[in-house]
């Protein structure tokens, strides 16, 4: 052999599968979808979502509210810093994180971000209040972002529904660990700066990483620069933006809980992506801290052993969450 082989276009197209049918209860458009997203989870590890039930208006107003946000002068959003946070919460200036797994000298990530967790008591692991700018400051912010906020924490409830589909589970098989009040949800805005020509090609929006936990769905304008890399070329391929759809990804948590069936792929935002700022928003379920992650039914071929240990969700954000100071 010894030559590089051209992939088949499959497996560096992200698919765009569109739900409505499934949302709406359609049996036949339910099998079709759900096969789709077995293809897109065990090839790619990523997948478009069409047809879902964010409204177009919850997403514009989100927007124009984290834009907003994104605008304010640094000292007025530097008093909202995550390092004020016992909870991982609130604003992380570009730089603050560096998410690059493949090389330890890339730059720092050029990017910055604000994150919002579901409201709880202080406590358990990540539960805490989230930081706001004042209503005078910014007035409609928290409603906007706490209404796009449960919109699409809805959605992923759903597409847990769909992936269990996908496996011959029964559909409710992970409602206990996508719909937990105390589970780990993460809703994280980010704003990527115009890139100087200095910095062409030296600087990276987002290093390369996979994500940690089970399930991310992305909110992407149409600026483009989000890639995903095909792991036996080697190569990068861009996740070309769909406006209003959700770029759907599994993180390592279900790749572990599938037993490598479904893939966590590793992506990165390349910078400079154009002359224009770009927007996107990042939104992680990742489940019930208490839940122990065991191979699924059908996940591992007969005579085989499963390829990890029995995982307890806390332990896997607790040690990845260290490793890149934030969540990925
Ligand atoms: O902003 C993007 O397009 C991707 C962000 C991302 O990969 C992440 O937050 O984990
Ligand atoms: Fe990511």
């Amino acid at each position: 052999m010894g030559s590089i082989e051209t992939p088949p276009t499959s497996e560096v197209t992200i698919p765009i599968i569109d739900v409505s049918g499934f949302l709406a209860g359609d049996a036949k458009a339910t099998a079709s979808a759900a096969l789709e997203l077995r293809n897109a989870c065990e090839n790619q590890g990523f997948l478009q979502v069409i047809g879902h039930s964010v409204p177009v208006y919850t997403q514009k107003k989100f927007l124009a509210a984290i834009t907003a946000f994104f605008a304010l002068p640094l000292e007025e959003k530097e008093k909202l810093s995550q390092s004020n946070s016992p909870c991982y919460r609130g604003y992380e200036r570009v730089g603050g994180q560096k998410l690059d797994e493949l090389d330890s000298d890339a730059t720092p990530d050029q990017k910055e971000g604000f994150s919002v967790r579901p409201e709880r008591p202080l406590g358990k692991f990540l539960a805490g209040p989230n930081q706001w700018p004042e209503e005078a400051v910014l007035p409609g912010f928290r409603e906007a972002y706490m209404e796009y906020f449960w919109a699409v924490h809805s959605l992923s409830k759903s597409m847990f529904q769909l992936i269990a589909l996908s496996l011959s589970l029964d559909r409710t098989y992970f409602d206990a660990f996508a719909a937990d009040p105390d589970g780990i949800c993460l809703c994280r805005a980010h704003h990527y700066n115009p890139t100087p020509p200095d910095a062409a090609g030296r600087t990276r929006g987002v290093g390369a990483h996979t994500d940690f936990g089970a399930l991310t769905l992305l909110l992407q304008d149409t600026v483009g620069g989000l890639e995903v890399l095909h792991k036996r070329m080697g190569t990068w391929h861009a996740v070309p933006p769909v406006e209003g759809a959700y770029v759907c990804n599994i993180g390592d948590l279900m790749q572990c809980w599938t037993n490598n069936r479904y893939r966590s792929t590793m992506h990165r935002v390349i910078s400079p992506l154009s002359q224009t700022d770009r927007y996107s928003c990042a939104f992680f379920n990742d489940g019930a801290l208490d839940m122990m992650i065991e191979a699924l039914p059908g996940c591992v071929p007969e005579g085989e052993k499963p390829a990890y240990e029995p995982l307890r969700v806390e332990k896997h954000i607790v040690e990845r969450s260290s490793m890149s100071r934030s969540h990925a």
